[in-house]
């Protein structure tokens, strides 16, 4: 949420605001961007496979359609959430960034995962139901601990497979049920990279919808260990100066501001924001 964006339940049976676009292949854009007029966009009569109201924006009530296919209309493109990640501006991509997690949720929650009846839309409640199982299915959150190592004016970044060419980043891994945030922690740089940490500190948090992960980012010192690459899982991992780094990762993403931050206090450079 921002200043100008915030979330709410609203009823998909009154007409009017604004509507987000999805399909399998992004968002919908035009020249204007990404936000249509609803009542222009119903009368293109699109083949819609779910509607959720979702918020406002400027004061305007903003809603979410899923289309079945991937047509768009005359005039309009699909774009990744990602690319609004990207570049762009940080409201738009807050708004569709939880579109995206609601159409995730919408989409896998149409059958109860205890009968597999159809489940139905609660009114005014961001939830799924079954009412024989008298069930209700809320939008999956994973918290998913992000972690920047540092050993004097040294930092450990390292490289999964799927990254960008040549770039490198901060560890990373999702909780898992019984685990504390710095269990997690320290088992997924035990797995990553097979080091100890010691002095683990709470930076903040990021929320990311790729598909839904909550990030939950801390700095921790080196305590000990050789690094141990896990196999398929990280490339190539190793210590950087801070006056020395290689490619980074997204200007928004948390995983940079970690690194930016440490870098800015180590160097006596003003600290970055985090985008959130
Ligand atoms: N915003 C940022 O700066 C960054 C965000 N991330 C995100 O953090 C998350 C975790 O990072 P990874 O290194 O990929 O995780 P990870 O180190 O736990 O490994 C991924 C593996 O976890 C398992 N997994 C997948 N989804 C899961 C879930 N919802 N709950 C539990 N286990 C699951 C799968 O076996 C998958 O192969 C990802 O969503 C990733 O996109 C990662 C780095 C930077
Ligand atoms: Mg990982
Ligand atoms: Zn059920």
């Amino acid at each position: 949420m921002s200043a100008r964006w915030t979330t709410a339940v609203l009823d998909t049976n009154v007409s009017g605001g604004l509507v987000v676009v999805r399909s399998a292949e992004g968002f919908m854009v035009d020249a204007n961007g990404a936000l249509f007029p609803r009542d222009w966009f119903k009368r293109q009569e699109p083949d819609i496979r779910f509607e959720h109201g979702i918020g406002h924006y400027d004061g305007q009530p903003v809603y979410l359609a899923e289309l079945h296919g991937a047509q768009a209309l005359p005039g309009c493109s699909w774009r990744g959430l990602r690319q609004f990640m990207l570049e762009g501006d940080f409201d738009t991509y807050k708004i569709l960034g939880y579109a995206a997690q609601i159409a995730t949720w919408a989409r896998e929650h149409r059958f109860c995962g205890s009968c597999g009846q159809a489940m139905t839309q609660v009114p005014r409640e961001r939830a799924m139901y079954c009412e024989p199982c008298d069930l209700r299915s809320y939008p999956r959150i994973s918290p998913s601990m992000i972690v920047l190592v540092t050993r004097g004016d040294e930092i450990l970044l390292a490289r999964s497979p799927r990254f960008v060419t040549g770039v490198y980043s901060t560890l990373a891994g999702f909780a898992e049920p019984g685990e504390s945030a710095e269990d997690c922690l320290v088992r997924e740089v035990r797995e990553e990279v097979a080091l100890e940490v010691q002095n683990i500190q709470y930076v903040g948090s990021q929320c990311w919808p790729f598909p839904h992960s909550m990030m939950l980012g801390f700095h921790a010192e080196y305590a000990g260990g050789e690094i141990v690459m896990q196999p398929d899982e990280i490339e190539d991992a190793r210590w950087f100066r801070v006056d020395a780094l290689p490619p980074l990762p997204a200007g928004r993403s948390i995983a940079r501001y970690l690194i930016d931050l440490y870098v800015a206090r180590r160097l006596g450079l003003p600290e970055p924001v985090l985008p959130r």
